[in-house]
């Protein structure tokens, strides 16, 4: 865990523990001995702490993280003790650092008395995204070295800082070239005594005149930015603590925030959040089909065919991860209008200088537009992302089929159709999967990628190991109607309609959403979207099964409909693009969403003719009816073997709608509320709503809460009924 060796007068400990040095008790216990050893060792000057593999540490371990009373025990070897051991040693001790220098790696490395680091180093405390701050004294150790405000920043954003960055700021003493050992080593051999101002707790906070402005101006734009988490305030209240008081009480302070985050409901959300979504992206069909064994085809060029909103959004996504895109539409009028929405998209990066112009002009220089599809015959890859309409994609797909080389991936970015659908078009279905990018597919981090029934392992590899490349976090479901994301979210949105029929306006809806922590209510969610794109697909689904849907319609095959979203449609209110939808906005493609009477008359008048009584209806409800539905809905999903486990669609929540990732997700939220009173909820709402089939309770939910025991989330899938896939 933590292997010592002697160079000369210099011990080496290196810190052992793949693949992320994650500091367990086991690995903080052998840095202990191992800093004792030297210690005791007459022969030996200095010391140098080293990670072993491709990183220094990345920190605390977070799989100990639900054993509180390790993690803070005071009893045994803990990060404070071998840290307090490292600091007062009498031989001066030397953090080597590579990779990434996370949390309580950071912490190691403030506690030592000097810091190199290769030049690609990266440095940082992440833990606010864990729902904790760094408890090991890193909130009184770092402002002792950068300043309240840039401590301030690290840790109240979790953001890393490089190398370079890091020997600005004073964090690093230096940067150094070639092996890092021997750098190491031969620096550890000039050293001699440890001076007095290389102990952090000795010295006083810099630059901390402003503290008291800078903590209430962060302090608002953490209450606006990061509505309703906690660990962020903790965080920078703690570092508030170094500037006002002594380091001995800063310690304390820190402590007393730290035990608070991590006994939290947060805390447990963020961190399951963390592995949830490492979870999601480990795919497995069978033994001879999973991420592990399965080999992608490289990605070396791809097309994209459709300039509009989405296909230019994939195009940049593509291009800035250093693919070169062939960009298709049908005429030049509609390819020109896509050149000019990926240079203004980049445009926008270099606005925010995540890029310089120079980058800019490079990516563009990748970009191939063209208007013949023929073009496409040589790349490995096609990301189709046209019309959300079958016959258009099939067609599509057939002509791909003829022009492309025989092993060139075909993708669909289609939200909802049935990919086997898709790939029965061509005479390569092994090759056609599908990408379901989310919008504005540039920025948003999820990849739904769904696999029909002959989707190969090779294509889905492939485009599991891309959509990493173009830095998504992808989650592989199985074909179906809407896949996992839209399916759920279906029910979600479906129920808050009929909480609007029944009672409340979609700004009461919205507000209640908002405050449960969604980043935006279902209503403004739709403005964004398009009120017509809802309606066109509503319209399609019912020509497609044969039934005519009108404004006056209530019922679908005895189901409940409302028709509220159509009327809204019919009055012309589109969405923010239009300027109106569920809101009135300040312009067309304005982003301030005010209440419109002309809305509210929309609904209380549907509520007269078809003579429905409006009620109040309290938070509680509106929750638990559109999560419940979602949940609900999220375990079909599991039965029906589209989802193979609850991390996927917890996944595809946090990182597709925003879903508050201290709630960890729908699945986990369900679990912190208990599936038994979930399940209980149900039926009652069944009871109540006897003609909305979303309310029969899915079967495997039954099985668990019946069960008699709360059965932790990992469990789950072991009562799926009717396990349709071999998944794991
Ligand atoms: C009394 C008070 C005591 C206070 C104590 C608190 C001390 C401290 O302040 C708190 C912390 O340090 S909190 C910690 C703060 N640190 C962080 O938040 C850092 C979190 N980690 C990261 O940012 C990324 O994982 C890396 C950049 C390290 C690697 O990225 P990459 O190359 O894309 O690879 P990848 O796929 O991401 O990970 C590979 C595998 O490593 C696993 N694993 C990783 N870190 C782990 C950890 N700390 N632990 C356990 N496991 C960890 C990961 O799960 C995965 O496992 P799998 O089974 O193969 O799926």
């Amino acid at each position: 865990m933590a292997e010592y060796k002697e160079i000369d007068s210099v011990a080496v400990i290196e810190l052992k523990n793949p693949p992320a040095n994650a500091l367990s008790k086991a690995l903080v216990t052998g840095l202990n001995n191992g800093v004792k050893r030297a210690i005791d060792n007459p022969r030996i000057k200095s010391i140098v702490l080293i990670g072993n593999g491709q990183h220094f540490s990345a920190g605390a371990d977070i799989t100990e993280f639900p054993r509180v009373a390790d993690v803070t025990s005071k009893q045994g070897v803990s990060l404070l003790t071998v840290g307090d051991v490292i600091e007062s040693c009498n031989k001066p001790v030397v953090s080597a650092i590579h990779g990434v220098c996370f949390g309580g790696g950071l912490e190691i490395a403030l506690f030592s008395h000097y810091r190199l680091a290769v030049q690609s180093a990266k440095l940082g405390f992440p833990e606010v995204s864990l729902g904790i701050l760094p408890g090991a004294n890193g909130t009184q150790r770092l402002p002792r070295v950068v300043g309240f405000e840039v401590a301030m920043d690290m840790i109240v954003s979790g953001k890393p800082v490089s190398a370079p960055q890091a020997l600005q700021y004073g964090i690093l003493d230096k940067i150094v070239d070639g092996d890092l050992l021997t750098a190491a080593v031969q620096f550890a051999k000039t050293l001699n005594t440890v001076p007095h101002d290389r102990r952090l707790k000795n010295v006083p906070v810099p630059n901390s005149e402003n503290a008291n402005k800078h903590f209430e101006e962060k302090l608002a734009k953490i209450k606006q930015k990061q509505r309703g988490y906690i660990a962020p305030i903790n965080c920078l209240k703690a570092v508030k603590a170094s500037v006002d008081l002594p380091y001995s009480e800063g310690v304390t302070k820190e402590f007393q925030l730290f035990m608070e985050l991590m006994s939290s409901a947060q805390a447990r959300g963020q961190q399951y959040s963390f592995f949830s979504e490492r979870a999601a992206t480990k795919w497995y069909l069978s033994a001879s089909k999973n991420y592990k064994v399965s080999k992608d085809i490289p990605v070396k060029t791809a097309g994209v065919i459709g300039a509009g909103t989405m296909g230019s959004g994939i195009a940049v996504s593509l291009l800035t991860s250093g693919i070169p895109v062939i960009l298709v539409e049908q005429d030049s009028k509609n390819l020109e209008r896509g050149i000019e929405l990926i240079k203004s998209i980049l445009q926008g990066g270099v606005k925010l200088k995540r890029m310089t112009q120079s980058q800019m002009n490079q990516i563009l220089q990748i970009l191939q537009p063209t208007t013949k599809i023929e073009d496409l015959q040589s790349v490995d890859l096609i990301i189709e992302a046209v019309f959300e309409n079958l016959k258009l994609k099939q067609e599509l797909f057939s002509k791909l089929d003829k022009i492309c080389k025989r092993d060139t991936v075909l993708c669909s970015n289609t939200s909802t159709l049935d990919i086997d659908k898709i790939a029965k078009s061509t005479s390569r279905p092994e090759k056609v999967v599908g990408t379901h990018f989310f919008a504005p597919a540039h920025i948003m981090p999820l990849l739904e990628n769904v696999y029909g029934n002959h989707t190969s392992a090779e294509t889905i590899a492939t485009v599991m190991k891309l959509s990493k490349k173009i830095r998504k976090i992808p989650v592989l479901v199985k074909t179906c109607h809407g896949f996992v994301a839209n399916r759920t979210f279906f029910e979600y949105s479906q129920e808050l309609r009929f909480v609007v029929e029944e009672g409340l306006l979609p700004n009461e809806v919205d507000d209640i959403l908002e405050d449960f922590g969604m980043p935006m209510g279902v209503f403004k969610v739709n403005d964004l979207s398009g009120i017509d794109v809802g309606w066109r697909i509503r319209q399609e689904q019912a020509i497609a099964n044969g039934f005519n849907l009108t404004t006056n319609t209530r019922y679908i095959n005895g189901e409940r409909y409302c028709a509220i979203a159509d009327k809204i449609f019919q009055a012309g209110r589109y969405g923010r693009k239009t300027g109106k939808g569920w809101y009135q906005y300040d312009k067309p493609g304005g982003r301030v969403a005010m209440v419109d009477p002309n809305v509210n008359n929309i609904i209380l008048n549907h509520c007269k003719e078809l003579g429905l009584t409006r009620r109040k209806i309290s938070t509680q409800e509106v929750i638990e009816r559109c999560m419940f539905a979602a949940i609900n809905e999220g375990f079909r999903c599991l039965e029906d073997g589209i989802a193979s486990k609850p991390e996927e669609i917890d996944t595809i929540w946090l990182h597709g709608f925003g879903f508050p990732r201290y709630r960890g997700g729908p699945m986990f939220y369900a679990s912190q509320v208990g599936l038994r009173k979930v399940y209980e909820r149900i039926k009652y709402y069944q009871k109540h709503f006897p003609e909305t089939s979303h309310w029969i309770a899915s079967e495997m939910l039954q099985r668990i809460a019946e069960s008699g025991r709360n059965v932790p989330i990992s469990e789950w899938t072991k009562f799926n009924p009717t396990p349709t896939s071999s998944r794991l």
